[in-house]
């Protein structure tokens, strides 16, 4: 039995020993790997090979809620008041503490909830051997011992010795910061070694950046490399960077709140105030002004959001996605499906002299990767799909069964093309190469002059084409990439693949939204200048892979930016052109299909793919529309905008009025002979404020405020809070007046004033806030929106006059009271419109900040794909104590 702590367990020790001996003491065979019930034992020893859990915990969630020092400290205070003091206003505290917190608990557990459920829709899955069949499996299932395939885009799903490898190369930069991918070998290392040089070992969350390899899992879950630094990385909660931010400004609102009322609590003792129910008043100001239900507030928008998205067919993989998603301002996209109808038809042969048409057909069918046998189900490369499934082809298919497929060169993205090596009905044996038409016909003896003018003729037509050449040889074993040569050109075989023709419009859409396309394509230059420009797109100046490869970073930069085609690109040509742009600040999508997208998929800052799309492609999506389309993507892009936008009202709104609000509170503590309110009051409209918020995510937004990238800027809100709570703090003082002197209010009704006043102000504010437009009565609140915050406001207003009045410290307010405050409303609103048109003209000024990029935002996605549902099976150090990185501010 293989205990967790074996020599092997390590990924350092196994890369200092050989292959055998590391398959011997993990007691697998490579050849049939383990047995299923051997996979079971292990998987009761070492666990899930996950690193995270997306488990809605109800008793975390309520911590969550709890874990607030304030909190415990009001409870305290009001416990000791109920002992010493006013019975009545303790038992107040406590009963809204226990709603508020019940508020923020069910919001962010049903976004908890969402979350989870996103999580359990995408699976990721490995190719692994056990009891000798190779088949796929989620990721979170392997165990030591298990023997895996590695192919291209993929992420390393485990700690993994080499067994065997085909020019295999890694993608380490999530673990060793190293930008170049690391070539590896089957070979142990000497010594002792760091991370950057274990050559015979593949890690967990790099990404297969070229080759292949099979290789036998050694580490899984938190015993990885990679399970040690992302352990403890929350993935479901507070993950997007915008929440981080927030949670950093929030600490510093803690601060301000914590000298302001300490100060407030200090000075009202020194005026001989009763210490206790200044304590109280200090410690519900503080608890005012903390913004504790925002993280809570921005999950629940988001989760609302996930909903709406996968209704407009856009699937988030996670809720950090929308945001994203809102934000790009850059999209690469391929072209076959995207610009193009993508049901690629085959259209006919065209044989150079001397041939026929139904022989290039022939060698045609023959030359895919599909296993001998003829009709055998077709692979997923769309061109050999086309050729198999055409009626056309109906008859020469059927003509194949003479012949035998000896050996496969598989299709690969670099080299375009891909050989078999066949034996026909005769028996003579001949290699046939089928590809993109410049690299065969480089490989070609020669080429007539009037076969280079029917193949112009076709790329200017914007049609697909490949050609097909073979050479007799006498080697009947598979062909390798040097016997490509002395070719001779049998013709070409044209597919259309006409461009979409709703695809100008969606194009015309994303500009529109301040959206720039970019194309990358593995066809040829010429017809995706065709295709583009038949789009409206600018086709006239194409980028190929050659010319990017006589580019240095430096200039690469430079030269993509002013160019929209890019045509015949590898893989490895896709990423670098994503990577180059992500520098430039703005968030960069990626839309991608196949095999030959998924490095781009991952490097980008959105990677997106879609439904019908290869699993590596899928796999490497944070994003999956349900149907490839740029209007469907637009939908998506539209909604995360206006998720963000309304997000961004809570923040904007909390963070000014309400800070405002208490900070009023506080100053006329400092003259007023009595509290200017009691703490269950001031508790109690905050309560109501809250939930009158509730309702924003149904808001509407302004057209204008969905044609720009949506970015978070914390320096954004600082300004506005600073400019927007003085405001507010201006009324209430304004009221302060009113209540002394037209009114000559005693604390009852002095408080009763107040409360209303700031209750309704703190309220109705919102109606200025949500838009831009000015006035904003221009711009049209939702209905529950509306309805939401009158109703708060009238709540407010009746309460004084209720039975309840008494209890709560209130006394009635006289008439003229409502008309002073009319006034008042009224004139706030104006100034606040004012200010707002002063504001926004000045931030239009500012320089726009692009997104932060933390390594750890990669290190997040990355950690999500290994992520399991059951809360308590996560073992060892997976459970550890170490805090969330996302809880604090000492991230590492
Ligand atoms: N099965 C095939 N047989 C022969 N040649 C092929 C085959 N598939 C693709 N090719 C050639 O390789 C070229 C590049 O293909 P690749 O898959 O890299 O790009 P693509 O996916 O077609 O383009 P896009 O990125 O727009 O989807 C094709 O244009 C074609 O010339
Ligand atoms: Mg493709």
């Amino acid at each position: 039995m293989l205990a967790p702590s074996s020599a092997t367990a390590s990924i350092r020790a196994a890369a200092g020993r050989s292959a055998p001996a590391v398959l011997q003491s993990l007691g697998v065979d490579a050849a049939t790997g383990l047995a299923h019930d051997e996979v079971e034992c292990r998987r009761v020893t070492f666990g899930p090979n996950a690193i995270a859990t997306h488990h809605a915990r109800v008793l975390t969630v309520l911590w969550h809620q709890l874990n607030s020092p304030l909190l415990g400290l009001l409870l305290v205070a009001a416990t000791a008041s109920y002992f010493v003091g006013e019975k009545s206003d303790a038992v107040i505290i406590g009963l809204i503490v226990v709603v508020s917190v019940g508020l923020g608990f069910v919001n962010e557990y049903r976004a908890e909830k969402a979350a989870a459920s996103l999580h359990s829709q995408v699976s990721h899955e490995a190719v692994v051997l056990r009891d000798g069949v190779s088949g796929r499996v989620d990721v979170t299932s392997l165990v030591p011992g298990d023997v895996v395939e590695l192919t291209l885009g993929e992420i390393v799903p485990a700690d993994i010795r080499l067994l065997s490898v085909v020019r295999l190369e890694c993608d380490e930069s999530v673990l060793t910061g190293e930008s170049q991918p690391v070539e590896k070998t089957t070979d142990a290392v000497e010594g002792t070694a760091t991370l950057a040089d274990l050559d015979g070992c593949a890690l967990m969350g790099t990404v297969v950046h070229a080759g292949s390899a099979r290789g036998v899992v050694v580490a899984t879950g938190s015993r990885t490399e990679f399970g040690a630094i992302a352990t403890g990385l929350s993935t479901h909660q507070l993950d997007t960077e915008f929440q981080l931010g927030l949670r950093r400004f929030s600490m510093l609102l803690v601060k301000v709140a914590g000298a302001l009322t300490g100060s407030v609590f200090v000075v009202n003792v020194l005026l001989h105030k009763p210490f206790l129910d200044a304590l109280l008043f200090s410690l519900a100001i503080a608890v005012g002004i903390t913004p504790q239900l925002l993280p809570a507030v921005v999950s629940t928008s988001l989760a609302a959001g996930s909903r709406q998205m996968s209704r407009r067919k856009v699937l988030v993989k996670r809720l950090v996605c929308i945001e994203d998603l809102g934000d790009i301002d850059l999209l690469f996209t391929d072209k076959t499906g995207t610009l193009t109808a993508g049901r690629i038809d085959y259209a006919r042969a065209v044989p150079v002299e001397g041939q026929r048409s139904d022989d290039v057909l022939r060698w045609g069918l023959l030359c895919t990767e599909n296993v001998p046998g003829a009709a055998a189900a077709v692979g997923t490369n769309p061109l050999d799909q086309a050729l198999w499934e055409s009626p056309a082809t109906a008859a020469v298919r059927e003509a194949l069964t003479g012949h035998a497929v000896l050996g496969v060169l598989p299709f690969d993205h670099e080299r375009r093309m891909l050989s078999v090596t066949v034996r026909d009905g005769d028996g003579a044996v001949h290699l046939v190469t089928k590809g993109a038409p410049e690299t065969v016909l480089e490989r070609c003896t020669d080429v007539a002059p009037e076969t280079r003018a029917a193949l112009d003729a076709e790329f200017a037509a914007g049609n697909r084409v490949v050609a097909v050449a073979s050479r007799p040889v006498s080697a009947s074993r598979a062909p390798e990439p040097a016997d490509e040569h002395d070719l001779q050109l049998l013709g070409l075989l044209v597919f259309l693949d006409p461009p979409k023709p709703d695809a100008a419009v969606a194009l015309g859409r994303l500009a529109r939204l301040g959206i720039r396309v970019k194309v990358v394509t593995g066809d040829n230059a010429v017809v995706a200048a065709k295709v583009c420009s038949d789009l409206g797109l600018p086709g006239d100046a194409v980028l190929t892979g050659v010319d990017l490869d006589a580019l240095d970073d430096e200039h690469l930069i430079d030269a993509v930016t002013a160019t929209t085609v890019f045509a015949r690109v590898s893989p490895e040509h896709k990423a670098r052109l994503v990577r180059a742009h992500r520098h430039g600040g703005g968030g960069v999508a990626f839309l991608g299909d196949g095999v030959n997208d998924a490095l781009a998929l991952h490097a980008a800052d959105v990677g997106i793919s879609v439904d019908s799309g290869t699993d590596v492609a899928k796999d490497a999506a944070d994003v999956i529309l349900l149907e490839k389309s740029l209007d469907v993507l637009a939908d998506g892009v539209v909604e995360g905008r206006r998720i963000f936008a309304n997000t961004l009202k809570y923040v904007l709104m909390g963070t000014s009025s309400n800070f405002g609000n208490m900070a009023s509170a506080a100053g006329a503590s400092l003259f007023l002979p009595f509290l200017p309110m009691l703490p269950s009051q001031i508790l109690l409209g905050n309560l109501l404020y809250d939930t009158g918020q509730l309702a924003i995510p149904t808001d509407n937004v302004d057209a204008d405020q969905l044609r720009r990238p949506s970015h978070w800027d914390i320096a954004f809100i600082r300004r506005f809070m600073l400019l927007f709570g003085p405001l507010s703090s201006l009324f209430d003082f304004l009221t302060f007046g009113v209540m002394l002197w037209a009114f000559h209010a005693g604390p009852d009704l002095f408080r009763s004033g107040w409360f209303v006043e700031s209750l309704a102000t703190q309220t109705l504010v919102i109606f200025a806030i949500r838009t831009r437009t000015v006035p904003f009565f221009r711009s049209h609140p939702s209905l529950p929106l509306t309805l939401a915050a009158l109703g708060v406001v009238l709540v407010g207003a009746v309460l004084p006059a209720t039975p309840l009045a008494a209890a709560l410290g209130f006394a009635p307010l006289p008439g003229g009271f409502f008309a002073a405050l009319g006034v008042m409303v009224v004139a706030y609103l104006v100034l606040v419109e004012v200010g707002k048109r002063w504001f926004y003209r000045a931030a239009g000024a500012q320089p726009p900040v692009g997104p932060t990029d933390l390594g750890q935002r990669f290190v997040r996605r990355r950690a999500a794909r290994f992520s399991i549902a059951a809360p308590a099976a996560l073992p060892l150090r997976a459970s550890s104590t170490k805090a969330p990185v996302a809880g604090g501010e000492h991230s590492p």
